[in-house]
């Protein structure tokens, strides 16, 4: 598409710098939809770009979406006053998705390909400021201030690693996070060492850790007789992990998923006594290895019942990494209509490359908490095909250039990825430390 040669002069390139200047928006997020706005609209004249400045006032927001929804009422009310439905993501999938997300009630065909067509849409629909500036609202102003990430490297990260890593460098890994800012780091397991071999020195993890406060260091525990030995090794937090899939709950904990809600339904009970708070993982969320696609009401059911049995905080785990936002939506759709959307985490593995996105889209539907692991690392050992989780770089580069704080120096937890990176002899699994370890080693060169 041509770009009208107006945009291009110096004068009102200047002026549309100084128009987004003046915006408390993540500018780098806006400069770069603003480029592409403009290069495929054509704008004739700035009048568009000035109002750029009302992208602070009020608009509609997914996350008003989801509590109205979660309310019973599935329409909300716009700045111009006109109701828009909610869609019905809870269509099959690969049929047809409904834009309220643009403002719109059209109908999109859904493809593989391109899940959401956003592109033919927004350049056919949108043809002057003030729908821009809506949609720039819709986009990032529903994103939340901050972010809560749950470190996950040195349980999630590690348990799937063959060589046995030893205690020293796993106690120094966690160290090295704290370090960082990171505010809750997953720190290991208390399952049994014939399950997982690479956390069987759970205890002296934790006799090395136990006496740091000001940092959440809760260890996963998928029984009673888990739960006693983290709180008799000093764990303040636990975590319990059920599954969506039957096939998968079977070869992770070996039992069925209503069975381990019941052992679930005694540790919840056991935590209460001793004031623990206790996380509830859901893994495959999206698709399982075994079973393939789950549907939303599956996961629906299963974090409904972690949550009524106590479990302060949810962690959506898409397990084996298949999710796209087209299947992410409707999955969050179905579990924020039956647990507060405050408690809910999301956990993606990045099999497919689609974690950040899929981060994005859970962001702009009210989810505060993100879990990672550091370098990437990660897999499941009873989900074959699962690689490594999202990397903490990446995500903490990604919440940077929104604006949205986490209080993560990233300097220090590229320090922590490098360490163990270099103790694993492997490239990092994060695109951000790679390229930022590119450029520091050739800034030293100049
Ligand atoms: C649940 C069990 C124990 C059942 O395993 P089982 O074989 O059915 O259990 P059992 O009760 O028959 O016990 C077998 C042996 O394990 C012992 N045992 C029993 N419980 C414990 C315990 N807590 N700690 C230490 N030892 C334990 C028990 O004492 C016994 O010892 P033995 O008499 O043979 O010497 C086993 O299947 C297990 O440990 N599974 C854990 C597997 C695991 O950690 N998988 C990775 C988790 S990652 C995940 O789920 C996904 C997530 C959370 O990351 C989110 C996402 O990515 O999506």
């Amino acid at each position: 598409m041509m770009l009208n040669p107006k945009v291009l002069s110096k004068g009102v390139l200047s002026t549309a710098c100084l128009a987004r200047s003046s915006i408390s928006m993540p500018l780098f997020a806006l400069n770069s939809m603003m480029c592409i706005i403009e290069e495929h609209m054509c704008i004739e004249n700035l009048q568009s770009i000035d109002r750029i400045q009302s992208f602070t006032s009020t608009g509609y927001s997914l996350r008003e979406g989801m509590s109205s929804m979660a309310s019973g009422s599935t329409s909300c009310k716009d700045e111009d006053g006109a109701r828009r439905k909610l869609q019905d993501f809870s269509q099959p999938q690969h049929s047809f998705l409904r834009s309220s997300f643009l403002g719109r009630s059209q109908t999109l065909s859904h493809s593989a390909f391109y899940p959401w067509l956003l592109h033919s849409h927004l350049y056919s629909s949108y043809n002057n400021g003030k729908e821009l500036s809506d949609l720039a609202n819709k986009v990032l102003n529903g994103l939340p201030k901050f972010v809560k990430i749950v470190e996950v490297g040195p349980r999630d990260g590690l348990q799937n690693e063959k060589d046995i890593v030893p205690t020293n460098v796993k106690i120094e890994l966690i160290r090295r996070l704290i370090a960082s800012g990171l505010p809750v780091i997953e720190a290991t397991s208390f399952v049994s060492p014939k399950w997982v071999p690479q956390l069987a020195d759970a205890k002296d993890v934790m006799e090395a850790i136990r006496e740091i406060k000001g940092v959440s260091l809760p260890v996963l525990t998928p029984n009673l007789k888990g739960f006693e030995a983290a709180v008799a090794n000093g764990a303040k937090e636990i975590s319990v992990f059920a599954s969506s899939s039957e096939s998968f709950s079977k070869s992770n904990i070996n039992c069925s998923i209503n069975d381990s809600l019941a052992r679930y339904r005694e540790v919840t009970l056991a935590a209460e006594k001793y004031s623990i708070p206790v996380r509830g993982y859901v893994s495959c969320v999206v698709g399982c290895p075994v079973e393939g696609a789950v549907p939303p009401s599956k996961v629906s059911y299963v974090a409904k019942e972690l949550y009524e049995m106590g479990c302060s905080e949810i962690s959506l785990g898409d397990t084996i990494g298949v999710g796209t936002p087209g299947t992410v939506v409707p999955m969050l759709q179905a579990v924020a209509s039956v647990v507060p959307v405050e408690k809910l985490a999301v956990h993606f593995h990045d099999t497919y490359g689609q974690s950040l996105s899929n981060i994005l889209v859970s962001l702009q539907m009210g989810i505060s908490i993100v879990d990672s692991s550091v370098a990437g690392l990660g897999g499941c050992p009873y989900a074959k095909g699962a690689s490594g989780n999202v990397a903490t770089e990446d995500v903490v580069y990604m919440l940077n250039g929104l604006g949205i704080e986490t209080n993560v120096d990233l300097t220090k937890l590229l320090a922590a990825g490098d360490f163990i990176c270099n103790h694993l002899g492997r490239k990092s699994g994060s695109k951000a430390a790679i390229a930022l370890g590119k450029l520091t080693a050739n800034a030293s060169k100049l």
